[in-house]
């Protein structure tokens, strides 16, 4: 099986997130590139991290109207990602614009509830039910839609993975014991969400901000 890790490179410099993903290249099975990164570095950036041979997960959880969405996906093509992101908030018909603007080696997966989120934060945006209602309605919106699968965090992919079983599930919020959370509050270690039916585990800090990342890296691969 390959590693399920995906590095998240949210890091300022392009140099040092160069250097970082060619340091652990060997221990993770691909890298994630978000909003931090793509601002400040653009289709340059991607060009210059695909050079390492990793699979490019593009996590810029697009949301706008159907037109505007599909339009960035097809601007992003030629940056032939594995994975892209939007938010399932964004609706049915902005979800199956996006898939049909996507290209066909390129999976496209809805993020349901920020893993920075609990219920209390939920229910401040209006919305009542918690994160595992939450969750489960909008990966049976983004399934419906004909999207790959959605973003949630490790408490809720055991049971989305129930309902939707041929799902891409991409879980980020995973730390191992004694990691610090950081703003992340629905957190679970990477075996867990892996033994719960995570496809992809996304990592960032633990690694990207460890002493010696490399031994971060080989940590987590250990675990699973
Ligand atoms: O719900 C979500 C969606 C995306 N993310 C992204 O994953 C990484 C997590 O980084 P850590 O440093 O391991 O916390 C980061 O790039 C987020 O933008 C998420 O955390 N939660």
């Amino acid at each position: 099986m390959s590693n399920p890790v995906y590095l998240a490179l949210d890091l300022p410099q392009l140099d040092a997130a160069k250097a970082l993903a060619s340091r652990v290249k060997a221990h993770v099975g691909g890298v994630k590139l978000g909003l931090e990164f793509f601002c400040a570095h653009g289709h340059h950036g991607v060009h210059e991290i695909a050079h390492l041979g990793l699979p490019i997960f593009l996590d810029l959880k697009l949301h706008d109207i159907p037109n505007t969405v599909a339009g960035a996906m097809q601007a992003i093509h030629v940056l032939e990602p594995a994975i892209v992101t939007v938010h399932a908030s964004g609706g049915r018909a902005m979800m199956e614009d996006a898939k049909a603007a996507a290209s066909n080696g390129t999976k496209v997966v809805a993020v349901t509830m920020l893993t920075s989120m609990d219920n209390r934060d939920l229910e401040r945006t209006g919305v009542k039910g918690g994160a595992h209602d939450q969750v489960m309605r909008l990966a049976e919106l983004a399934e419906a839609a004909g999207l790959d699968g959605i973003v949630c965090s490790g408490q809720e992919v055991g049971a989305v993975h129930r309902q939707w079983k041929d799902g891409f599930f991409v879980v980020p919020g995973l730390r191992l014991p004694g990691n610090g959370a950081g703003d992340q509050k629905r957190v679970v270690t990477p075996r867990q969400a892996r033994d719960d039916g995570a496809s992809v585990l996304v990592i960032g800090r633990p690694i990207s901000r460890a002493d010696d990342p490399v031994a971060a890296a080989i940590a987590v691969e250990a675990t699973l």
